[in-house]
């Protein structure tokens, strides 16, 4: 839909809450809105508006200017754009920009579907050279939530080119104080106050990362609870897609992997171990050469919980990067 701007030029409304495919980030400093003049202004302005307006919403700050000089790309939300502090100035700002050529990829498409459909995990995983996706989403805190990330190379995060993520919890914003030299592969935010409070994540990423995969995880703060009918419904197509199945007998989904030879299979293990220890959720598993026989259930609550369809999803990204 286009809609004609207070200058005149048509733009694209950004739609919250969207998966897609951004451009370049514009990299430029802090300016007033005013300062643009003349129809190109107007027109660069415009273009840009839905980013620009997203980053004001979630920056609360007053408008960017942007201008292009910069070779960054990020996927993202359009939840919004993040205030990130370049390498070179810690006050300057950034706008990611929506970029109109690229449709999206199928992967895109595929996790809109399922983001349509009730935003359950990734129906395809993503492949090795789509720079990130997502099961970003606006959501309900329930006290405790978790951002973790993997990256396909053993290279740290800083270098694979993550600047800043940005968690705002009711427009206060969390983990993103200073500019870390390297940010830390997981954040865990955790308030019982937060409970029932909307968050909201922003990442940014080079495009020329491949690999590097954000999961958005909502922990919860108290008891596990056995998914409800409804919650499965909504919950385990898309792991079924994508291989899981129900254990018959017993409340708890399965999946065998298989790799190329040990050394993957035992890679995958790894990171997935890394990973179980932080959200204190394990899986139960077992290993022969180059397959791997995952069985997931919450053991607190005697069955299927959001842990395990968390920790699937994450499971699944990873293995994917293995391949
Ligand atoms: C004490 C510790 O927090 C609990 O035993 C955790 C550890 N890991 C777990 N993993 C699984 N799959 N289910 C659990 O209930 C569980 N509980």
């Amino acid at each position: 839909m286009l809609t004609t701007g207070e200058h005149g030029v048509d733009y694209e409304p950004a739609t919250e809450g969207i998966l897609q495919r951004w451009g370049p980030i514009q990299k430029g400093p802090r300016e007033q809105s005013g300062t643009l003049s003349g129809s190109e202004g107007a027109q660069r302005y415009w273009k840009f508006a839905p980013a620009i307006r997203a980053t004001q919403q979630l920056s609360g700050r007053e408008n960017l200017l942007p201008h292009e000089d910069t070779q960054t790309q990020c996927l993202g939300s359009v939840v919004g754009s993040a205030r990130i502090p370049s390498v070179l100035d810690s006050q300057q700002w950034w706008a990611l920009i929506p970029s109109p050529i690229q449709p999206p990829s199928e992967t895109e498409l595929c996790v809109l579907r399922a983001r349509e459909q009730g935003e359950a995990p990734h129906r395809t995983p993503p492949p090795a050279r789509l720079s990130s996706s997502s099961l970003l989403r606006p959501s309900t805190l329930d006290g405790q939530a978790s951002l973790c990330y993997s990256a396909s190379t053993g290279q740290d995060v800083e270098t694979r080119g993550l600047r800043k993520v940005i968690i705002r919890v009711n427009q206060v914003e969390y983990w993103s104080a200073g500019t870390p030299a390297k940010t830390p592969d997981s954040h865990t935010y955790a308030d019982k106050e937060a409970k029932g409070c909307s968050a909201r994540l922003v990442f940014l990423q080079r495009l020329s990362d491949p690999g590097l995969i954000f999961t958005w995880i909502w922990g919860e703060a108290g008891k596990a609870h056995r998914l409800s009918a409804e919650e499965r419904d909504q919950l385990l197509p898309n792991l079924r897609a994508v291989g899981w199945n129900e254990l018959e007998g017993r409340d708890a989904i399965f999946k065998q992997f298989h790799f190329k030879d040990f050394n993957r299979a035992f890679g995958f293990m790894t990171r997935v171990a890394l990973q179980a220890e932080k959200l204190d959720h394990h899986p139960e598993w077992f290993n022969v050469y180059n397959k791997v026989h995952i069985t997931l259930s919450t053991h607190e609550c005697a069955g299927l919980s959001e842990r395990d369809i968390n920790l699937a999803s994450f499971i699944e990204q990873v293995a994917v990067s293995m391949t």
